[in-house]
């Protein structure tokens, strides 16, 4: 079923076939049957992302999934997401779902509804201009100094690494940086650990063997990891409160914002809390899969290299080159298309409504799927085809759905970090084609991804995306300086130099099929 099909519903009036009125016409989602008692949730197990990309293929746009302990209508469709989102947004809540980020979240930007959500953001918001952004751009790029420094010693040994753990680790850096002035990252990445158990026990509390079978008290890894992660946060948020109000000072970042507004006392920590997890995993796995699709796509590569050395002439990026690297930014766009980490996020809503021509009962869960949205082929030309040449052109971003991408999620609840998460995002890229070259090793030509709460390399974290990486020099002034291996033609074969690796060889350029 197309989803002209499925939603040719929606006119109103009168169907010309039958005569049936627009509210005969209205059906209920259907989708795949499953075992009895456990429903589809075997087939959801074995990779949600080719679940969502097979259900919508049999089922279309709208799709009802039997899952235990929650059903949910799988919504692939932009105009029954923007009515979601946007023109019947009153009739929607967070739900049942986003009550498991409770245990971590609190009450915050994320978890919160209506009045009291208002509340937050008015407070929030003011550390998230872009003017806020542009001013702090270098200083908080500049906290993923330690892990460029990392790259330039792999560079010279020319060893293989997860090239996960490091974004990860970058993007805990300069989100400490963004958010409280501070470098949250450490030697044993206690921070990005603190964050991955968090997220793992909030996905785990929607349906888990170790939450609902096994006692509290049984001393497995997964309740210690959980424990860690609480302690953690709550030790990093506890710091900062005390230091500023010694200083008499609290700053003016989201920290500081919070600390000086009227709102309750735990909307300091939640609110922290949940802009930590919200931002940090998210922002590193984005960065991980970018340089991965550019790894695949030399000649997407050497136009990067070529707009980041002309715009930058060698320098770190500053927020006004942010806006002259169209390039960088469409590899970022294109990124988030086919791997939008926040992959899917459910509402309830309050009353029965009609999206996209089927009836959609109060209280039951309708999921909004970036990723299923991103890769319709109803709307995306060759979905999982890697072609930042999609974000070039103004005019056809204009001509597409509204709601056909929504990475960052829609309406007045779009993500308030996204100003951020771009700019980092951008910069990062840019950077790190600035300096370095990445490879696949030959038997990891593929990654496929896997999905928890964010979308992950399917094997992470016992195996993420390994690479080894090369050191580049940018041209400067039309002045070519790269060092003898690093040359710009990809045809470098030669033996294997200290403190390079050999040129990679490139592969012919073809489409690339994903998930
Ligand atoms: C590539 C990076 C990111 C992606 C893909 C992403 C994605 C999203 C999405 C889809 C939503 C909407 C969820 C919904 O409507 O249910 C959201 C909300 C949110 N995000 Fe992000 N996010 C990213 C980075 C960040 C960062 C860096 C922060 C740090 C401040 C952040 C903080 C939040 C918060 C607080 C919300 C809730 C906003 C509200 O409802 O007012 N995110 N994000």
């Amino acid at each position: 079923m197309t989803v002209s099909e499925d939603h040719g519903r929606t006119g109103g009036g009168v169907c010309p076939f039958t005569g049936a009125t627009a509210e005969e016409t209205k059906q209920d989602v259907t989708g795949p049957k499953g075992l009895p008692l456990v429903g589809i949730t075997m087939n959801l197990g074995l990779n949600p992302l080719d679940f969502t990309l097979k259900t919508q293929r049999d089922w279309g746009s709208m799709v009802k999934i039997n899952l235990i302990p929650n059903d949910y209508i799988q919504v692939t469709n932009p105009e029954a997401i923007e009515r979601v989102l946007v023109s019947n947004i009153g009739n929607y809540r967070r739900g049942k779902l986003y009550k498991t980020f409770h245990s971590y979240m609190g009450m915050g930007l994320l978890t919160l509804d209506d009045a009291e959500w208002r509340a937050h953001r008015k407070v929030v918001q003011p550390a998230f201009t872009p003017k806020r952004i542009g001013a702090s751009i270098a200083e908080t790029i500049g906290a993923a100094q330690d892990v460029f420094d990392r790259w330039e010693r792999r560079a010279a040994t020319g060893e293989e690494f997860d090239l996960v753990v490091d974004t990860m680790d970058l993007s805990a850096r300069v989100l400490g940086k963004a958010l409280i002035s501070r470098d949250l990252s450490s030697k044993e990445r206690t921070f990005t650990k603190a964050v991955a158990a968090a997220l793992e026990v909030i996905f785990k509390n929607v349906s888990s063997v170790e939450e609902l079978l096994v006692p509290k008290w049984v001393p497995i890894a997964y309740f210690r990891r959980k424990r860690n992660a609480h302690k953690v946060l709550n030790k990093i948020i506890d710091r900062e409160v005390r230091e500023r109000t010694a200083k008499g000072d609290p700053g003016d970042d989201a920290a500081g914002l919070l600390m000086k507004s009227d709102l309750p006392p735990n909307a300091l920590p939640d609110n922290l809390r949940t802009m930590f997890l919200a931002g940090s995993e998210t922002t590193g796995l984005s960065l991980a899969w970018a340089i991965y699709e550019l790894t695949r796509a030399p000649s997407v590569r050497r136009q990067v290299e070529e707009e980041v050395d002309r715009v930058l002439q060698g320098r770190i990026p500053t927020y006004e080159d942010l806006d002259k690297l169209v390039i960088t930014k469409s590899v970022v766009d294109e990124t988030l298309r086919l791997y939008p980490s926040v992959w899917q996020f459910p509402r309830d809503p309050v009353t029965d409504d009609e999206l996209a021509g089927h009836h959609v009962p109060a209280g039951a869960t309708v999921m909004i799927s970036a990723f299923g949205t991103h890769r319709n082929p109803e709307v995306w030309e060759n979905p999982n085809a890697f072609d930042p040449t999609r974000f070039h052109d103004p005019e056809e971003q204009r001509r597409r759905p509204k709601f056909a991408y929504l990475p960052f999620g829609g309406g007045r609840r779009q993500c308030i970090g996204k100003p951020l998460a771009l700019a980092i995002l951008v910069a990062s890229v840019a950077m790190a084609c600035q300096r370095y070259r990445f490879s696949l090793p030959l038997d990891q030509e593929q990654v496929k991804p896997g999905a928890f709460i964010t979308i992950f390399p399917e094997k992470f974290p016992n195996k993420g995306i390994r690479v080894t990486v090369r050191r580049r020099d940018p041209v400067v002034s039309g002045a070519h300086t790269d060092t003898g291996a690093d040359t710009n033609t990809d045809t470098n074969t030669g033996p294997e130099q200290a403190g390079h690796v050999p040129a990679e060889q490139e592969r012919p350029e073809q489409e690339q099929v994903r998930a």
